[in-house]
């Protein structure tokens, strides 16, 4: 008995971010480097409450134009379901044994990774699961069955999300006089990116994600109590506050494309505390791979002309690297399935 926990606890205390000082490889160069990180939360955030009698659809177009960014709350997901979500996967990124996993073959359709590297070669101070959830019944099967119940809560929460997501999608299309349903057929709740940042020695040096826009038609975050997510307005960095049952939605690429740039794809990134713990489940809602995205019909016209090419939503994600590293591995799961 007090072996066995003699082990788990070494191999709690070799991981990798215990460490007194901030390993090279995780170290940004001078211009990557979050720079003032001393920045207030934003208080004029959007926050959207979805209760309302009268649906929300103005707050979340402004929203949108103004931060491509806002938050959700009274959204209608049980309470239970983002916690036992939240809690399977902090209990996936705990478990001692998972290291030994590693580096899990793409083919199985799920990537985890606790050193993740950019174009650069530097390391982010993350922990890192993604995985395709669209259509939800063929991919949960090769999601992971560790701990136990991750498949039944993962696929649980991401129903939930499917529902909320067509709701956001519906008043965005109706804000942006596109016809009813624009999305219902070309939208899903396609991959599954969750993240546990840990605390970090010196956050002055380091980064969890990378400033970056998301190649979603809209992308939804949970957070729970965690802060440290950045999102960039006006040129300078503003923290995301924690509202612990909300969810905090941004605009993908993908929507600015259809909305011909009235809605705003918007730069963010993760920094890293010294003391607190991030845990973040990101679901992209994105077209479907084979959907030819370009500027919505209504919204072109001789004074508003299209500024954006029609693309293949596949050809995109293979010619932008959407999903970084893994981009070619996503999608030979995709080849697999279909
Ligand atoms: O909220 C987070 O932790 C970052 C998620 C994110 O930006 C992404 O996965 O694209
Ligand atoms: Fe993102």
């Amino acid at each position: 008995m007090c072996d066995h926990y003699m082990e788990i606890k070494e191999e709690k205390d070799s991981r990798w971010f215990n460490v007194e000082y901030v390993p090279q490889d995780y170290i940004f160069s001078q211009e990557d480097r979050p720079q003032n990180l001393d920045v207030p939360v934003c208080d004029s955030f959007p926050v959207i409450d979805l209760a309302k009698p009268i649906r929300p659809i103005e707050a979340i177009l402004k929203a949108s134009q103004e931060f491509g960014f806002f938050q959700v709350i009274n959204h209608g997901v049980p309470e239970k379901t983002m916690i036992d979500a939240m809690n399977v996967l902090k209990e996936f990124f705990n478990m001692p044994s998972k290291e030994a996993i590693g580096y899990v073959p793409h083919a199985k359709g799920w990537i985890y990774t606790n050193n993740d590297h950019t174009k650069d070669g530097v390391y982010l101070w993350r922990e890192n699961l993604k995985h395709l959830c669209h259509p939800l019944e063929e991919c949960i099967q090769l999601w992971p069955d560790k701990p136990a119940r991750y498949q039944d809560i993962i696929a649980a929460y991401l129903l939930e999300i499917q529902k909320l997501s067509l709701r956001i999608l519906e008043m965005i299309g109706e804000g942006l006089g596109l016809e009813p349903g624009y999305f219902n057929d070309i939208s899903e709740v396609q991959l599954l990116s969750s993240n546990f940042y840990p605390p970090c020695p010196d956050p002055s040096l380091t980064l969890g994600i990378l400033a970056h826009q998301d190649p979603s038609f809209i992308t939804l975050v949970y957070q729970g109590d965690s802060t440290g997510l950045q999102i960039l307005k006006d040129g300078r960095w503003i923290n995301v506050g924690a509202i612990s049952d909300a969810f905090i939605v941004n605009i993908g690429n993908q929507m600015e494309v259809i909305s011909n740039g009235k809605l705003r794809s918007i730069d963010h990134r993760v920094v890293t505390s010294t003391h607190e713990t991030r845990s973040s489940i990101a679901t992209f809602v994105n077209p479907s791979f084979d959907c030819v995205i370009e500027p919505a019909k209504v919204l072109v016209n001789e004074s508003e002309p299209s500024h954006y090419k029609a693309i293949q939503y596949k050809e995109y994600v293979h010619h932008n690297n959407a999903f970084g590293d893994y981009t070619v591995a996503l999608q030979n799961v995709i080849k697999l399935e279909s």
